[in-house]
């Protein structure tokens, strides 16, 4: 693996410990001029790397650092004429500033075990202290936006070792917690 490869610029020098009773910020977008700012009035969870193609990463960076939010906590504070959603079909309704490119927030509103929570970029908050990613996920997505499958080995290593698991998928918390809601509503399972 090349030495300029980066997982993420915040993620390559070791994860930073943050506050786990982090009670919200303001996340800002990249732009100098009339930034788009979004209130999270509330507790992330989740936080994770990403590999997929559809989340937003920074320039360069391999994954994405993304977290979820009840989607009461969001509230659009300035600029939100900016905002546009990527892909209106997707699960995520990704809303993103149409200048800059980062992503503000992304509600989940179809029936799903995810429904009513937003994806969110937690290095966006003008605030540091934001809970740690704990893992990675679809990190073999990664071959989907260029990298060569033989630095999956090295890559995988490094997130080990850096304290992110990774998986193909979600975490297996996460991926027990939308299978158990497909069994509930499928009557298979009950409370
Ligand atoms: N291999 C696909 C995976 C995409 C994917 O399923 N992403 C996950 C993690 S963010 C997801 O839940 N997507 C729902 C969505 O994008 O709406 C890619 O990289 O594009
Ligand atoms: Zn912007
Ligand atoms: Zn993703």
């Amino acid at each position: 693996m090349s030495s300029q490869t980066s997982i993420h610029p915040l993620l390559d020098s070791g994860v930073k410990t943050g506050n786990a009773s982090f009670a919200g910020g303001t996340l800002v977008c990249a732009c100098t001029d009339r930034p788009v700012k979004v209130a999270v009035k509330g507790a992330v969870g989740h936080n994770h790397a990403c590999g997929c193609t559809k989340c937003w990463k920074p320039q360069g960076a391999k994954f994405s650092v993304v977290a979820v939010t009840a989607h009461e906590n969001i509230e659009v504070l300035e600029n939100g004429d900016k905002l546009e959603i990527v892909d209106s079909s997707a699960l995520i309704r990704r809303h993103a500033c149409s200048v800059c490119g980062v992503h503000m927030y992304g509600p989940v509103e179809r029936d799903h075990a995810f429904r009513g929570l937003d994806f969110i970029h937690p290095e966006r908050f003008q605030e540091g202290d934001w809970p740690e990613p704990t893992f990675a996920a679809f990190v073999s997505s990664i071959i989907e936006s260029g990298t060569a499958p033989s630095q999956m080995a090295a890559i995988r290593t490094r997130l080990k070792d850096m304290g992110l698991e990774p998986y193909d998928c979600l975490s297996p918390v996460l991926m027990d917690v939308v299978a158990t809601w497909q069994a509930k509503r499928s009557g298979l399972l009950t409370d």
